[in-house]
C-alpha cells in the first residue's frame, strides 16, 4: 500500500510534534523510524494508524485519509510499547478480538507464537509479566498479516533471546510475503540489519530518508593524520569530525575504496552512530 505524507504537522497546545514533514513509503518493505526520545516518531505512527488527527497537512493511504476509515484500519495494525490491551482479557479472547479484526489473520501462526513465547492462553492481561505481554504484541502485530503492520518499540521487559526470536519470525514471515513494516527503536544496533529502507526524524522534522544499503555504503568514518584527513574531507558533506593526539576521524558521505586509495582508514559508520550524529548536527545547525 501506498502511504503518501504530505506537509504533515501536528501540534499539542505549545509543543510541535511534527513540523511540515512529507515523504512517501512506495512500496511494501522494512522501514527504520528512527529518532532521539520525543522526536515524534509515535505521534507520527498514532497518525499513520487512524488513531488521532494531524493538525495541518495530511497522510492519504493509497488515497484515503485512515481516521475514522474502516477499510483501512483493519489493514493496519499498530504495536505499542504497551497497553495494546484490556488489562481484564484473557490472552484467548485478545487473539480472538483481533482475529474477527484482521481478514488477513493467520490463526495457525498465532497458535505457533503462543507456543512459543510460552503464553497460558487462560491467563489475563493484567497477570502477564513486562515481557510476556510484549509477547502478546508481537504475536498480534504478525498475525495479524496487515499490509502495514507497525511495531513502536515493542517488545519492553522482553529478554534478548526472546528479541531474536521475534526478529527472526519477522523476516521469516516478510520473506514469505511482504507487507510494509513500520518499525521504531531504540535499539538500533540490534535491528538495523533488517531495515531496507531508515528515516530519521529530529524535532518532529525528517531529516533524512534513505535505504539503508545505500546509507552503509555511501557513508564511512575515515581517520589518518589531521591534515591528510582535512585535505580528503576538502569537497565532501561531513556528517561529524573528531580530533584525538594528532588524528582525525570524519564521518562523511562518501565510500571506503576512496578513502582507502588516499591512504586512510576507513569503515563503516552503523545506522545506530549515523542516527547520532545527524540528529547532533542538525540541532547545532
Ligand atoms: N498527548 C500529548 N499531549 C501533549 N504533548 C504530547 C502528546 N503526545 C506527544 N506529545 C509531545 O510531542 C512530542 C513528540 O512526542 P512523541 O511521543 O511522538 O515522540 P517519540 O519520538 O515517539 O519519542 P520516544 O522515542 O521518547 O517515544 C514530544 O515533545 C511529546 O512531549
Amino acid at each position: 500500500m501506498k502511504i503518501e505524507v504530505n506537509n504533515l504537522t501536528k501540534k499539542y497546545k505549545d509543543t510541535i510534534a511534527l513540523n511540515n514533514v512529507s515523504f512517501t513509503l512506495g512500496e511494501p518493505k522494512i522501514y527504520g523510524l528512527l529518532g532521539r526520545n520525543g522526536a515524534g516518531k509515535t505521534t507520527f505512527m498514532d497518525i499513520l494508524s487512524g488513531n488521532i488527527l494531524a493538525s495541518e497537512g495530511k497522510i492519504l493511504i493509497d488515497g484515503e485519509n485512515p481516521f475514522d476509515n474502516q477499510r483501512l484500519t483493519e489493514q493496519i495494525c499498530l504495536i505499542k510499547e504497551g497497553n495494546n490491551f484490556k488489562k481484564d482479557l484473557k490472552v484467548k479472547n485478545v487473539l480472538k478480538i483481533y482475529s474477527f479484526f484482521y481478514p488477513t489473520w493467520d490463526q495457525e501462526l498465532a497458535d505457533e507464537l503462543v507456543v512459543e513465547y510460552n503464553l497460558n492462553l487462560n491467563a489475563k492481561v493484567k497477570t502477564l509479566s513486562k515481557g510476556m505481554e510484549s509477547s502478546l504484541g508481537i504475536i498480534v502485530g504478525l498475525a495479524s498479516k496487515a499490509p502495514i503492520t507497525i511495531f513502536d518499540e515493542p517488545y519492553i521487559g522482553l529478554d534478548a533471546a526472546a528479541r531474536k526470536k521475534f526478529y527472526e519470525i519477522l523476516l521469516e514471515e516478510y520473506e514469505t510475503e511482504k507487507r510494509t513494516i513500520v518499525f521504531s527503536t531504540h535499539l538500533i544496533d540490534e535491528v538495523s540489519l533488517m531495515f531496507e529502507e531508515v528515516l530519521i526524524l529530529q524535532e518532529g522534522s525528517l531529516v533524512l530518508q534513505e535505504e539503508a544499503d545505500l546509507l552503509r555504503d555511501n557513508t564511512c568514518a575515515v581517520s589518518g593524520p589531521i591534515k591528510d584527513v582535512e585535505e580528503f574531507i576538502r569537497n565532501k558533506e561531513i556528517i561529524e569530525k573528531k580530533q584525538l593526539a594528532g588524528t582525525m576521524t570524519a564521518y562523511i558521505y562518501g565510500n571506503m575504496q576512496e578513502a582507502s586509495l588516499h591512504g586512510l582508514t576507513a569503515e563503516g559508520i552503523p545506522i545506530q552512530e549515523l542516527m547520532i550524529y545527524l540528529t547532533e548536527r542538525k540541532k547545532g545547525a
